[in-house]
């Protein structure tokens, strides 16, 4: 059993318990649920800089990468660095983050905020909507071609965008389809850590024109994001390289600055 198989399996329990305590009627009447979502794949495609920089305490991988950082600050400290939007994660077992992390963000920022999280099940998209999100990712790794049309055409339905994430051609292939919005290729082997940005020039060709290209994890140069520009990529997620740093929106705002000069 991979790390991935154990966090899925442990997903599909907490979706049946939070059902069961809270119906979606409730997550629908809920004040934020009925804003008005905006778009990060538009924010991407006109962007100089496509950074969307994450909120991320601790994962499988790493283990502790950040307890003290409070995610307002980063919130903040993110905006002021003229980052295209915030990724904060929600599993709590694994990686240390909350639904609450997304409120406490859009209390603080504009910007788009994306749902990292295993969405297996609708709910967990109405929970994200209901809680301020405007994107969800989907991981292809985890669902199968149906699954991911009816959790994309579920989130279109409420005006949220939708990355999908892939790790290799196969999944890539059983994925394209018009109800998503951006297409991620992790660096990341999300079965055994390995990370390596060559993925996202593999795959590049393979993405058609009509989505967003983003290259997630391992990214810590500018140098790196330069290199996949000629690719065809207009968004770099970038986690750890910021977080692991004492103040991570004023790492964000010098790597940005770098990335302009
Ligand atoms: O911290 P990094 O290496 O910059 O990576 C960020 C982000 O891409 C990574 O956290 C991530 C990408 N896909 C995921 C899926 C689930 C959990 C986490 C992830």
């Amino acid at each position: 059993m991979t790390i991935l198989d154990k966090i899925i399996a442990d997903k599909y329990k907490e979706v049946a318990l939070k059902k069961s305590i809270i119906p979606i009627s409730q997550l629908e009447s809920s004040v934020l649920f009925n804003r008005e979502t905006s778009s990060l794949a538009k924010a991407l495609r006109e962007s100089d800089t496509g950074i969307i920089a994450e909120f991320k305490r601790r994962s499988p991988s790493k283990s502790v990468i950040n307890q003290s950082a409070s995610v307002q600050d980063v919130a903040k400290g993110y905006e002021n660095a003229g980052v295209c939007g915030m990724s904060v994660l929600t599993d709590g077992k694994y990686f240390g983050g909350s639904l609450d992390d997304i409120l406490l963000a859009r209390a603080s920022v504009q910007f788009p905020i994306l749902r990292k999280e295993f969405i297996v099940d609708e709910y967990q998209i109405i929970e994200a909507k209901a809680h301020g999100a405007d994107v969800i990712l989907l991981i292809a790794a985890v669902l199968t071609r149906d699954e991911i049309k009816t959790l994309s055409e579920t989130a279109k339905s409420l005006n949220l965008d939708v990355l999908l994430e892939v790790h290799n051609l196969e999944e890539l292939q059983k994925s394209i389809m018009p109800s998503l919005d951006m297409l991620g290729v992790n660096n990341r082997n999300l079965k055994t850590f390995e990370v390596s940005t060559a993925i996202s020039k593999e795959l590049s060709t393979h993405i058609p024109n009509d989505f967003v290209k983003v290259s997630e994890s391992g990214i810590s140069s500018v140098k790196a994001i330069k290199d996949l520009k000629p690719f065809g990529y207009q968004g770099f997620l970038i986690g750890e390289n910021f977080m692991k740093t004492e103040n991570p929106g004023e790492s964000a705002l010098a790597f940005i600055e770098e990335l302009r000069s």
